[in-house]
């Protein structure tokens, strides 16, 4: 009966394939465990650590390596019957377990060893995994088909996913009947066996080569192994892991060191601050003591420095030291993997070896083996090239730390090469520390031998001085003994100057009394003096008014005065405007005037050329201004034709004031003079006769009519009711009250030239005093007149209103010459009356005052006529003599009640508050200006 033949899968037997997958990440297979991780802890096999054989009863058997092949002949004997052998690899990566078991009871004895039983032959039968093993086997290239002769190879470790749970019932019952059909082989084994022995002996020589191949391959994979081996001990070598050691080594020696040294300068400079500081300072020893200080505080810095660099050097030693031992660690790794790998190997080919031998021994196992390694030849192949390429990673990897190694070694050099420098520079910090310090000790030598010097010269020198204080001293000890007797004569003398210190303010006090008697008489001396001086001044005053008085009179209480005024532009070109008038050079009181080719002269009290200034005017008049002061009445005219400069001479242009400005300003001086005796009042009124009718130009209603009353007082004084009066303190008053008696009259009349030109203008200044001492009483009143144009009617050819107004310009100057010819023929009766001029001027001008006519003359020919008549009008006012002036001076005449009286329409309102509140006040004009004549329109 030929057994049926059933074929084994060998397609899980564990290969040199499968040995050779260490440590590399492979996907179970399907239905298989998860390879485990590396650590022997975690395995999910009991470790057996390299060289450890296991046995089927479930004991490990430590062998090394060389023991191996003893230790399994030892167990052999052990699995007479049903033996079952593994090696465990223990590699890093997931573990391989190979059984080879050989039933040898199947083979050798028969079924009737399975009576000894052993806990192979309870295993599990496993029938059904066989084909999917086999299916795998193929796919894997080495798919082997044996009959089934007792032979079994299986994965151990993987009886859960190949069947069913190892121990289950079933499984067992399985087993047994395929070992009891096993047996029933046994026969048909037999048979076989002889053939295989026949085929066996004419596959003799093929079987030689074949199992001298995997042979050779062995051996060359241990060679590789070994010069892999060789390779990596002399890449550890070239890498110089020791030197690097030892290159740490040292630098941390060094930097041991520097340290110590470093604490060494780090003491020594301590002691050198310690020591005082010598006692000579601004020498040169000490001058260097400080250099060297400062520079030894340079060196102290750099030295920290340097210290930093080392730490950090000492740092990046650390850090290259334990990458390096990273690298041996990995290095280390690498070579126990290839050791490993090569006892595996070694291992995998004494198995090999003893498998051949036993398949030698037996035909049938040979041909299985040969054919096994047949196929372990290919994936030994395979395995080769992994390890080839394993390899490669490998030296690349070697390469790699060969490259950083280098490195390391480049930085080492360069740690080195700063140590070096370091520690030059800190020999040289030594040595001139060094320098320093024999420095320091030489000047400290030598400021000692100076100081010892410099005490024993001074105690030379103590010594000397001292036996001079004790010869002073004993020359004032002999000096005390000789001045004690002056010393109680001067005791003495103190106490004596003492009790008169206390008598003293006792006499002090009688001294100031009759020193304050003495001052007293004195003051008294000078009152009476005073009183005397002043009654002296007060008369030398009244003589002095006397004389002035006496010196106007004598000029004459009528002067009469002529200016003539240059050539204008007005007065053309051609003979008209040739000059008629000339002077005599001796006397300034003759004036020439040439007349129709007949030279006439005149002769007045003063004759003003062309060339007179306003001041050299008002030098001759103000004398009269002071009389008004004096309580005179004053009367000043200017007079001439039309054009001659009456209104130039008396009122003047801003920048050239005329006589009212200077008389004004003339006035408030000197009654700034007299403030202390005497206390003056100046008020102002302005007023104008225009076709004999008298207007008030300070008044509300300027057009308004005024009449010249008598006081009711029986006085015989005239007053003008209606007529406004200012107090003025200053001159701005009174250019205040100019302005606002312009606007008035600016506004009444539109051509205020011609207007101007045919008034007469009279500014009257009173001036009230009080003598503070006396009580006396003075009132002078100064009329200073710009009267109209003089000339006359027939020669104007003047029609209708300039005829009328031209009359009574003519009857004004011809009642002012009636009157001044009646006062010279001392007539009884002076017709004032007769004119509203005469008649307001009537005080002015009767026998207590004093009058002065400025007679205008044109220079030009064509004005001799009316200069001649002029001048004639003057010469017969001058023969005027008004009698002895009188001043209106009474002593305690009237009382502010009666002044109140006799001026029953006096307004005195503020000038400031009148010239504000005047309509027209912008119009431009000259201060000090009553009569205003504007430029004629060209
Ligand atoms: N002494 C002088 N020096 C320079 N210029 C003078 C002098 N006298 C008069 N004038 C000029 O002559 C011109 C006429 O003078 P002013 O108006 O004073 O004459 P008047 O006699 O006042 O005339 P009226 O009768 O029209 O008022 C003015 O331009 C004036 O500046």
């Amino acid at each position: 009966m030929v057994p049926s033949r059933r074929p084994w899968n060998l397609g899980a037997t564990p290969s040199l394939r499968g040995l050779w997958r260490v440590g590399r990440a492979r996907e179970p297979e399907p239905g298989m465990a998860r390879p485990a991780p590396a650590s022997p802890a975690a395995r999910p096999f009991p470790y057996t650590g390299p060289g450890r054989l296991r046995t089927g009863r479930g004991r490990d058997t430590l062998v090394s390596s060389d023991e191996d092949s003893s230790a399994r002949s030892a167990a052999r004997p052990a699995l007479a019957q049903c033996r079952a052998l593994s090696v465990d690899w223990a590699g890093p990566g997931s573990p391989h377990r190979l059984y080879l078991t050989v039933q040898q009871a199947l083979l050798d004895k028969g079924c009737e060893n399975k009576s000894q039983g052993t806990k192979e032959e309870k295993l599990p039968k496993r029938q059904a995994p066989a084909p999917r093993r086999d299916r795998e086997a193929q796919e894997a290239g080495g798919t082997m088909n044996v009959e089934k002769t007792g032979g079994r190879l299986f994965g151990s470790g993987r009886c859960s996913s190949l069947g069913g749970p190892p121990g289950a019932a079933p499984m067992v019952h399985r087993m047994v009947e395929a070992m009891s059909q096993l047996q029933e082989e046994k026969a048909r084994l037999q048979e076989e066996l002889a053939a295989m022995q026949e085929r066996l002996a004419l596959q003799d020589s093929d079987q030689q080569a074949t199992s001298t191949q995997p042979q050779n391959q062995v051996e060359n994979l241990k060679e590789k192994l070994i010069s892999q081996a060789q390779e990596v001990s002399r890449l550890r070598s070239e890498l110089g892991g020791t030197d690097l050691e030892k290159h740490r080594d040292l630098l941390v020696a060094e930097n041991e060191r520097l340290r110590q040294e470093m604490r060494r300068f780090e003491a020594e400079l301590q002691e050198l601050r310690a020591k005082p500081a010598a006692p000579c300072t601004g020498c040169e020893h000490s001058q260097e003591s400080a250099q060297l200080r400062d520079k030894l505080s340079q060196l102290q810095l750099e030295v920290a420095e340097n210290k930093g660099m080392l730490s950090e050097l000492n740092l990046e030693v650390q850090q290259k030291t334990d990458r390096l031992a990273e690298v041996e660690l990995r290095l280390k790794d690498c070579l126990a993997e290839k050791a490993q790998e090569e006892e595996r190997l070694s291992r995998r080919l004494r198995d090999s070896h003893e498998t051949i031998a036993s398949l030698q021994a037996q035909s049938p196992p040979i041909k299985y083996v040969i054919r096994t390694v047949e196929v372990e030849s290919s994936k030994t192949k395979q395995a080769l090239s992994e390890s080839q390429a394993r390899n490669q990673h490998l030296q690349e990897q070697v390469a790699m730390q060969r490259q950083v190694l280098k490195e390391m070694e480049q930085q080492l050099q360069s740690s080195h090469q700063l140590t070096a420098q370091l520690r030059a520079q800190i020999a040289m910090y030594e040595s001139e520390l060094e320098r320093a310090h024999g420095q320091m000790l030489e000047e400290m030598q030598s400021l000692e031998e100076d100081k010892n010097r410099a005490i024993e010269e001074a105690f030379a020198r103590a010594q000397v001085e001292m036996k001079a204080v004790h010869e002073n001293l004993a020359g004032v000890r002999t000096n005390l003994l000789t001045l004690q007797p002056a010393l109680r004569t001067l005791t003495s003398d103190y106490n004596g100057l003492k009790r008169q210190v206390r008598g003293f303010p006792l006499l002090l006090q009688e001294a100031l009394k009759s020193v304050k008697a003495e001052i007293g008489q004195a003051i008294e001396e000078v009152n009476s003096n005073n009183q005397e001086l002043l009654r002296k001044y007060r008369r030398e005053l009244q003589l002095r008014k006397k004389c002035h008085n006496e010196l106007v009179r004598l000029k004459g209480n009528i002067r009469v005065i002529a200016r003539v005024r240059p050539v204008t532009k007005e007065d053309g070109e051609g003979p008209d405007a040739t000059n008629a008038v000339t002077f005599d050079a001796d006397d300034d009181s003759i004036i020439h005037l040439l007349h129709k080719g007949k030279p006439v002269s005149f002769e007045l009290d003063k004759v003003f050329s062309p060339r007179a200034s306003q001041q050299d005017v008002f030098q001759e008049v103000q004398a009269l201004i002071t009389s008004c002061i004096d309580g005179f009445n004053v009367c000043i005219f200017a007079y001439g034709q039309t054009g001659a400069g009456k209104t130039y001479t008396m009122e003047g242009t801003p920048d050239n004031p005329g006589i009212n400005q200077r008389a004004l300003q003339l006035l408030f001086s000197e009654v700034q003079e007299k403030a202390s005796d005497w206390e003056y009042t100046i008020t102002v009124s302005a007023a104008e006769i225009y076709n004999e009718v008298l207007r008030d130009l300070l008044g509300q209603e300027p057009q308004e009519k005024l009449e010249i009353r008598l006081c009711p007082d029986g006085s015989g004084q005239l007053y003008v009711p209606g007529l406004t009066e200012f107090q003025v303190q200053s001159v701005d008053d009174i250019n205040k009250v100019f302005e606002f008696g312009h606007t008035n009259r600016t506004t009444e009349f539109t051509n205020l030239n011609e207007h101007s030109s045919r008034s007469h203008a009279l500014l009257i200044v009173t001036v009230r005093g009080v003598d503070c001492s006396t009580g006396l009483r003075t009132t002078g009143k100064l009329n200073l007149v710009d009267l109209a144009g003089s000339e006359r009617v027939g020669k104007s050819g003047a029609e209708g209103s300039r005829l009328r107004e031209a009359q009574h310009i003519n009857k004004s100057l011809s009642a002012l010459g009636d009157v001044i010819a009646a006062l010279r023929s001392r007539q009884g009766h002076v017709p004032f009356r007769n004119s509203k001029l005469t008649y307001l001027l009537q005080d002015s001008l009767s026998g207590d005052s004093k009058t002065l006519m400025v007679v205008q003359v044109s220079p030009v020919e064509k004005n001799t006529s009316e200069t001649l008549y002029s001048l004639k009008f003057a010469e017969r006012v001058r023969s005027v003599e008004l009698g002895p002036g009188s001043r209106r001076a009474e002593l305690g005449s009237w009382s502010s009640q009666e002044h109140l009286e006799w001026e029953p329409a006096c307004q005195t309102p503020q000038p400031s508050a009148r010239a504000h509140s005047a309509p027209g006040s912008g119009t431009t004009s000259r201060p000090g200006s009553i009569r205003r004549k504007l430029q004629p329109l060209a």
